[in-house]
């Protein structure tokens, strides 16, 4: 399967994609990676993978659809089977939205639906919460709002830092990312009357994971 990543920074998700990929964890190839900004690292770490980069600023397209239509036409020229946004920092149209629906995936950096938006693990230590996580979602028009459809637990620990709570929270997005991806490439994973299906089961799997145990994950 062809794999388009959009990103807009450090691009780590884009690395455990690309790496699953050549191991063979993903059954899938990146086609391309695309970002809205010229100074995402991320555009270095698919380079050195002979990855095909492109960058398409939102500051180039003001007028959001007429950005989304840019966008459209670059990711299009790859026939990607599915999208992946890994740290992609744009709110997409609704015609962007529908004209990838089912075949658009987010890796979002809270226990969903808590905390959609932006500013999560400084909202989750502001808060007091024990748990955190990430959450691997179908995209909708909603914001964070599309079908959840694997979640990883991490602790909140009272002197945590935002940074050693999203590097806690990275940790669990590089594992449950390439799962879910995998899943979609084996045909096992899709999006049906709103909701998210696995091997035919409605989602989500609470797939629950702490720094010292794996994800739990469904029978294979
Ligand atoms: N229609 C949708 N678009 C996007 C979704 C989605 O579920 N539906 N997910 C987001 C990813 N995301 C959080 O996971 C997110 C990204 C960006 C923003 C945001 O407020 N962006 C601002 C610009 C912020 C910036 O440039 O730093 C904006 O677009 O005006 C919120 C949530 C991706 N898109
Ligand atoms: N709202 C979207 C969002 O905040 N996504 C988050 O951006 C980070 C990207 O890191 P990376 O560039 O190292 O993959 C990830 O933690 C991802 O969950």
């Amino acid at each position: 399967m062809n794999l388009v990543v959009l990103i807009s920074g450090t691009g780590s998700n884009l690395q455990a994609v690309i790496d699953a990929c050549k191991s063979g964890k993903i059954h899938g190839r990146v086609a391309a990676v695309v970002s809205n900004r010229a100074d995402a690292y991320g555009l270095k770490r698919a380079q050195a993978a002979d990855i095909h980069t492109a960058v398409i600023s939102h500051q180039d397209h003001p007028d959001r659809a007429q950005y989304d239509a840019a966008l459209i036409a670059e990711i299009d020229r790859h026939q990607p089977d599915l999208l992946i946004m890994a740290g992609f920092m744009r709110i997409l149209t609704p015609a962007f939205v529908n004209h990838y629906a089912g075949r658009m995936l987010n890796i979002h950096p809270s226990l969903l639906p808590k905390y959609q938006g932006l500013h999560t693990h400084q909202r989750a230590l502001d808060a007091g919460d024990s748990e955190h996580g990430a959450s691997v979602h179908f995209v909708t028009e909603e914001l964070d709002g599309g079908p959840v459809i694997l979640q990883a637990k991490v602790p909140v620990f009272a002197d945590d830092t935002v940074e050693e709570l999203a590097q806690r929270v990275h940790v669990q997005e590089h594992q449950i990312y390439p799962l879910v991806i995998n899943w979609f490439c084996q045909q096992r994973l899709v999006m049906k009357e709103g909701k998210a299906w696995l091997d035919g089961e409605c989602l989500p799997v609470s797939g629950y994971a702490s720094d010292d145990d794996g994800v739990e994950q469904p029978a294979e």
